[in-house]
């Protein structure tokens, strides 16, 4: 890795730090977990989310005023979800707002940055690392022993609620070893470069939920893909992430469908 890029890896992991002790200060105190919606009334913000992604974004432009940003909070406020070849940092503040709310113990701060609209950190071939240790995907090649992640996500309309309970009852009836979700999708692609779950899939996640796990799970050596099959559009809203190409074959399984693109323009 270059000195740039090694310069903005490291003041990403340091400002990850920081709003993640904001983050882990305001799970203690209620006042800070009070619930406004989005999307729809499951679709949760509060505060801290807001609060911790504004706190990234100053950081990031105070050492690098000419990078561009796509961070959560801001594109709910009316700002563009436009990938350009610039350098953008992508930002989810907490991933896993839901888990948040409700104090169930696992979020995360995700932060990716791409150049040419591809995610760098960790492209170059150096690894995966947590807390130093280099992390390594599953080498398990049989679906049937396998656990695999999924999400219900936030979009509780009849159409989408049927479909998502149809992959699931797919995936369940190969039949694999059991079906988890830790309600966070950067955590579900740690966990599958951690080793602990073979594969992730989800229709309906955002470019910030997925841009930083995806090149964590490429670099811990797994594979991502389309949940049709072909290669992963990261605006699509759509992504397996699994150990191997083998595992990756759920893709058959899941009932998939095409929300809105991240990169849609508005509609008047
Ligand atoms: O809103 P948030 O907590 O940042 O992110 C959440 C994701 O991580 C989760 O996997 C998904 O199912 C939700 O729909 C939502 O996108
Ligand atoms: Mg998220
Ligand atoms: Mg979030």
């Amino acid at each position: 890795m270059d000195d740039v890029l090694q310069n903005i890896m490291d003041h990403a992991v340091a400002v990850a730090r920081e709003a993640g002790q904001v983050v882990r200060e305001a799970l203690c105190d209620e006042k800070q977990r009070d619930v406004m919606t989005k999307s729809s009334t499951v679709d949760l913000v509060t505060q801290t989310d807001q609060r911790v992604e504004h706190l990234i974004i100053q950081s990031v432009k105070k050492k690098f005023p000419t990078h561009r940003f796509i961070g959560e909070e801001s594109v709910a406020a009316g700002e563009a979800c436009v990938l350009t070849d610039d350098p953008t940092w992508i930002i989810d503040p907490i991933d896993g707002t839901t888990n948040f709310v409700h104090s169930f113990p696992f979020v995360a701060v995700s932060i990716g940055f791409s150049v040419d609209k591809k995610i760098q950190f960790g492209v170059e071939g150096k690894g995966a690392f947590c807390n130093g240790e280099p992390l390594q995907v599953s080498d398990q090649e049989d679906v049937r022993r396998s656990i695999i992640a999924t999400e219900f996500g936030s979009n509780r309309e009849t159409e989408t609620v049927e479909k998502i309970f149809s992959s699931l009852r797919n995936i369940l009836n190969i039949p694999v070893h059991g079906v988890r979700g830790a309600g966070t999708a950067a955590v579900n692609m740690c966990l599958v470069a951690s080793g602990c779950v073979e594969a992730y899939y989800e229709v309906g996640v955002h470019v910030w939920d997925v841009a930083a796990g995806s090149v964590i799970v490429e670099e811990a050596g797994g594979v991502l893909m389309d949940v049709e099959g072909g290669p992963v559009d990261l605006m699509s809203r759509r992504i397996v992430a699994a150990n191997n190409g083998t595992v990756a074959h759920i893709v058959k399984e899941i009932d998939a469908f095409s929300p809105t693109r991240d990169d849609a323009p508005p509609t008047q």
